[in-house]
Order: C-alpha cells, then sequence, then structure tokens
C-alpha cells in the first residue's frame, strides 16, 4: 500500500521560488515512436502559460536501430560505437524538435531546455538515458537539464516515475482524490490524496506490449482505434497467467522496464491475433485496476496514446470506481504533458527543488536532480 506522510506534500512550501522561465521539455517515450516537445512558462511549482507542442516521429531506420540498441542495453559499453552513432542521430532529431517549436512560438525567448532522452535500460539501481546534452546545447544555443533519473536511483528510489509532481501542479485546485493515468508503451499512474499527497508508480503494460503483438502479427505498429481487441475475445486463463507476474506483488512505489513483461508475448502465441490483442489490451487494463490504492480516486484523467485506444478505455471504465476521461476534459494537452514535464522539472532542477519524493519513487525522501550543460554557453549570460 502507497504511504503518506508529510514529505509527500509539494504545494504550499515552495511558494515564490523565482521568476517564471520560458522552457521546452523533450520526451522521448518508450514506444519508440518520437520525440515530443512542449513549450511552457513556469517558476517551477506553476504553470503560467503553455506554448506550442508537437512531434517529431523516428524514421523506421532510427527506430530500427534504437531498437536493436534497447534489445542489447544491458551488455552495451557507453563508448560502443553503433550506441553513440545512434544517439548522435537521437539529438539531432531534438534539435529539429526545438528548432520547430521555436518557429512555432514566433522564435520567443527560450531559457533553457529540459532534455529526458530515450530510455534504454531501467533495472534497480540502474537507469539509462541517451541523449547528447551537449551536442543539444551546442546546436541549440541553450542551456539544457538533463540526466533527470540518476539522482533519485542514486538516493535509494526507483528512478520513475517523474511526471508526479508535473500532475500535482496542475491539478493543485481539483477536488481530490484525483488521478491521472498515463498510458505511454508503459503505464503510470499519480494519486492525489483528500490530504493532498502525491502517490505514485508505474502500473504494469501500457501499449508497447500490444504494439510489438500488431507488428509481429499485422506488420502495422499498433492496434488502431482498438479494432483487433475490438473483435476478439479476452482469453481469461492467459489474463490470469500474465497477472501472475512478480511485479503485481510488488507494492508501490514501483517502476518498470519497457521488456518487463516481454515474456507475455510467448505466453500467448497460441492465441489468434484479434485474442491476443484483446487479451493484452485486458492485461493493461487488469493491471490498472489491480493496483493496491489507499484511496480510489473519484476522477481519473487519461493520458498518453492508450487514451486514443477506445477498447482499452472501455475497459478502464468497466474496472475503475469514479469517471475516465482522456485529460483533454481537463484543458490539458494529452499527448505533450510528458513534454512539458521535463521542461517543468529542468526548470524545478536549477531551483534546486524535488523531482521526486517518497511515496511517488521511493526515495528515502525528497529528492532534487537534473544536471545541467551549457555546451560553451556561459550560465551566468543566460540569468537563469
Ligand atoms: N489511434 C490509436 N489507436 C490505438 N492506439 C494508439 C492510437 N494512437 C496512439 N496509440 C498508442 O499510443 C502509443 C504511443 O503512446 P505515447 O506517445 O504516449 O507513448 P510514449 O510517450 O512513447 O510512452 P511512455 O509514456 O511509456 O514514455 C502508440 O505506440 C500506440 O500504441
Ligand atoms: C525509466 C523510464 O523512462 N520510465 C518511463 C516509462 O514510461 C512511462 C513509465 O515508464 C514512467 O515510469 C516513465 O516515464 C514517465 C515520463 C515518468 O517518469 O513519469
Amino acid at each position: 500500500m502507497l504511504e503518506s506522510t508529510g514529505a509527500n506534500k509539494i504545494a504550499s512550501v515552495e511558494a515564490g521560488v523565482g521568476a517564471p522561465l520560458t522552457t521546452i521539455g523533450l520526451m522521448s517515450g518508450t514506444s519508440l515512436d518520437g520525440v515530443d516537445a512542449a513549450l511552457i512558462t513556469t517558476d517551477g511549482v506553476r504553470v503560467l502559460h503553455h506554448g506550442p507542442a508537437l512531434t517529431i516521429p523516428y524514421e523506421a531506420p532510427l527506430r530500427a536501430r534504437l531498437r536493436t540498441i534497447l534489445d542489447r542495453a544491458a551488455s552495451l559499453a557507453p563508448n560502443d560505437a553503433e550506441l553513440l552513432n545512434a544517439e548522435d542521430a537521437l539529438t539531432d532529431v531534438h534539435t529539429q524538435a526545438v528548432q520547430a517549436v521555436r518557429a512555432q512560438a514566433g522564435n520567443i525567448r527560450v531559457d533553457v531546455l529540459g532534455l529526458h532522452g530515450q530510455t534504454i535500460l531501467h533495472a534497480p539501481g540502474r537507469t539509462w538515458q541517451i541523449g547528447n546534452a551537449s551536442r543539444l546545447s551546442a546546436a541549440t544555443d541553450l542551456p539544457v537539464v538533463h540526466d533527470f533519473r540518476t539522482a533519485d536511483v542514486q538516493a535509494g528510489g526507483e528512478g520513475a516515475p517523474l511526471a508526479p509532481l508535473y500532475h500535482a501542479a496542475l491539478l493543485h485546485e481539483h477536488t481530490v482524490p484525483v488521478a491521472v493515468l498515463n498510458i505511454g508503451g508503459v503505464a503510470n499512474l499519480t494519486l492525489i490524496t483528500r490530504a493532498g499527497d502525491v502517490l505514485a508508480c508505474d502500473t504494469g503494460p501500457g501499449n508497447a506490449l500490444l504494439d510489438d503483438w500488431m507488428f509481429r502479427h499485422t506488420g502495422q505498429p499498433c492496434d488502431f482505434d482498438g479494432a483487433c481487441a475490438a473483435s476478439g475475445t479476452v482469453d481469461t486463463a492467459s489474463l490470469s497467467a500474465l497477472m501472475a507476474h512478480d511485479f503485481f506483488r510488488k507494492p508501490p512505489p514501483k517502476s518498470l522496464d519497457r521488456l518487463t513483461f516481454h515474456q507475455a508475448l510467448e505466453q500467448i502465441s497460441s492465441l489468434s491475433v484479434e485474442d491476443g490483442a484483446a487479451t493484452l489490451t485486458a492485461f493493461t487494463a487488469a493491471a490498472i485496476a489491480s493496483t493496491p490504492l489507499p484511496e480510489q480516486p473519484l476522477h481519473w484523467f487519461i493520458c498518453g496514446g492508450g487514451r486514443r485506444n477506445p477498447t482499452l478505455m472501455r475497459m478502464l471504465a468497466e474496472k475503475l470506481s469514479g469517471t475516465v476521461q482522456p485529460v483533454e476534459a481537463l484543458g490539458w494537452n494529452g499527448d505533450a504533458l510528458e513534454a512539458e514535464c521535463f521542461g517543468f522539472l529542468a526548470v524545478r532542477s536549477l531551483r534546486g527543488l524535488p523531482l521526486s519524493l517518497p511515496a511517488t519513487t521511493g526515495v528515502p525522501f525528497p529528492t532534487p536532480g537534473g544536471r545541467l550543460t551549457c555546451g560553451g554557453i556561459n550560465p551566468a549570460d543566460r540569468k537563469l
């Protein structure tokens, strides 16, 4: 069960931390679909302005290179030539994304970038995101905050999820208990309790397993609009076997690697493509609904690509108590939220504010994080 203590609150102690900064956050998620970029203005506590947001999809060859690296990450040396070449190509997509957002924003002044990078490995005690902050800083002439997860891991936390403090900042006036559920490659949730504590964890698979299943059987990158799953039947025996995974016996906070459930595809290999899609969709929903929470949210707001899958949304609405709606019901952009989050966390990092709390990552105390790279820029000139 997630615990609730004073260390898990954020809002009241941080008011008036400094002048607002304009930041572009950059996120390349576990779905390996591309780089999301979003501009916001924030003081690291509240968001004062949401600017343009966009995605630059990976070209198929880069996606394939990243997938190979991800599959080999546990045995890769940090100076592996293929890894470094792919990292440069990945960084250049980030540069394009920054340039495109700046152009859409009318080339207003940007103070800092928040570079999450592409996670290629996430295991207890070790988290690895690639993306070259110096190269990005030099190409954009902007300071870059990056390496957001290491400090948390070094302090004994899971290193993920990090979006909860951003969700909490956006929800500060909302009726509680309320949850934000991100269904990306992996799924993670944030709960704000009646007492205002911020609790979080990864819940299990998001879309990544279903994407892999569809690609393997149909060559399509995902189950578009949940159509394949809608025409299949959930295999309850397979679903029970999938839910027997050790991850579901661990109490939150807890986090996942994209490959944690990779055996699932073999476990359901005898099913038809439709029944397999239905079963994997039900797996994502069941994993979310079985997460032990101290309070049941009155409202669930869904972000990430999973909210575009009506079959998954229907299964969630059947399993969860409380309303289930896309975050657009709050006026948020559910495709940009994670990118915005890493802009927000970049500003928090510059100000020494925590990025994680005991009940969001299991870290023993509220923990700041991130590193600043200026690629030749004198930070004193930037008045950060
Ligand atoms: N129309 C759609 N129908 C069904 N699924 C969709 C649709 N659009 C997007 N998706 C799913 O959303 C996924 C992308 O989600 P998202 O961009 O949130 O992932 P991510 O940011 O890479 O993940 P993470 O949050 O794990 O880092 C796609 O891979 C696909 O499975
Ligand atoms: C290690 C890593 O990159 N984790 C991602 C992944 O994608 C979703 C889920 O697993 C979450 O834990 C996290 O991303 C979001 C942005 C987070 O840190 O909140």
